[in-house]
């Protein structure tokens, strides 16, 4: 099953531009991946090697849960402002409003990130919101590990890695450095009709990232020839991107998929990601079973933690992977 997305000029900072003359007329099909299917795993990995991302279906999380998390986060963004600041900074964890990140980033957003781990429950944002919130957030994390790590698993089966508990382990250990972010991009009075950048365009570092939206349209994913398309929400269903973390274990054969949010200002966004990420000790590189020769191997091995420091030194829209890429030999390089 496929969905068809149109792209479509917009307008950035006030003013009507083409922010990519490369608009494809025809249109692009997105993956939708039936995760009861018996054909998942192949449909998936088709997904990530051809776009890094698909839509996910049939994926057994309650809607009840979905429609409890969305109205908690409402609530929370509809506080007053003085409330909302006393659940932030956001360095990086707590409420953040209009930066993304510590390095001058800007954005027409609000969020909340949320480390997944439990010692961080004593979080500022847990001090400023009910039991009811925090209970609900912990629910949704532990079904989203499940997804990210279900997703893993039948990458790994297809791509028969052994053990096939290699990747899923990585974000279903309880030291796996996973977290939830919770985005809300305001509408805006004074410019019903234009886009304004909520999210700049950026790769995500860690394996995978779950999300899950209202039906306010925004986000856009770019294809590997530097189209950028919109992606119809769809509040009932996920969506699944590559990350950095899962193109260096597969040498490049998944790209992690570069993506961002225009707003609509006339009608708020509101989005919950889950990022999946391994353990902070974690050694990332090529898997050798998939590349069993290092010369072979486009990355150095670099841990979990070495790539986190590099990311948060970097600007939203840097490539990240550059330092972490291997030299090739000159007589390669210059074929
Ligand atoms: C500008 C930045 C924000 C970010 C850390 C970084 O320095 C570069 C990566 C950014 C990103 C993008 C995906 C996720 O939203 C995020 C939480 C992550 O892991 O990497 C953000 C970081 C952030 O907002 O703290
Ligand atoms: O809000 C969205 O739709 C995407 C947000 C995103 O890319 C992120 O939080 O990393
Ligand atoms: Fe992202």
């Amino acid at each position: 099953m496929v969905i068809m997305l149109q792209p479509e000029p917009v307008t950035l900072n006030n003013s009507q531009v083409y922010v990519n003359p490369k608009c494809k007329p025809s249109p692009v099909l997105i993956p939708v991946v039936n995760l009861t299917d018996q054909n998942a795993k192949t449909q998936i990995v088709k997904a990530c090697e051809e776009l890094g991302f698909f839509r996910v279906i049939n994926h057994g999380v309650q809607p009840e849960l979905l429609t409890q998390l969305e109205e908690e986060a409402v609530k929370f963004f509809a506080l007053p402002q003085s409330h909302k600041d006393k659940a932030g900074p956001a360095d990086p964890f707590g409420y953040g409003s209009k930066r993304i990140g510590p390095n001058d980033d800007v954005g027409w957003i609000e969020y909340i990130l949320l480390n997944a781990n439990s010692d961080t429950k004593t979080t500022a944002v847990f001090r400023q919101t009910t039991p009811t919130f925090r209970e609900t957030v912990e629910v949704y994390m532990e079904e989203m590990k499940d997804m990210s790590s279900k997703v893993l698993e039948m990458v790994a089966e297809e791509l028969k890695i052994e053990p096939k508990e290699k990747l899923s382990r990585l974000v279903r250990v309880k030291e796996s450095d996973s977290c939830l972010r919770m985005n809300h991009y305001p509408e805006k009075e004074e410019t019903p009709d234009k886009k304004e950048v909520g999210f700049g365009e950026h790769t995500d570092p860690q394996l995978v990232s779950v999300l899950r939206s209202n039906d306010t349209e925004g986000l856009q994913i770019c294809l590997k020839d530097g189209t950028w398309v919109d992606v119809p929400p769809d509040h009932s269903s996920f969506f699944v991107f590559v990350g950095d973390t899962l193109q260096v274990m597969t040498n490049g054969r998944f790209k992690s998929v570069k993506h961002r949010v225009l707003t609509n200002t006339k009608r708020s966004r509101l989005s919950m990601i889950y990022f999946a990420g391994p353990p902070l000790t974690e050694k990332i590189a090529p898997l050798s079973c998939l590349v069993p020769k290092q010369e072979d191997w486009l990355y150095k091995e670099f841990t979990w933690s070495q790539y986190k420091s590099a990311a948060y030194k970097t600007k939203l829209g840097d490539y990240r992977l550059g330092p972490f890429e291997k030299q090739l030999p000159f007589s390669i390089s210059s074929v």
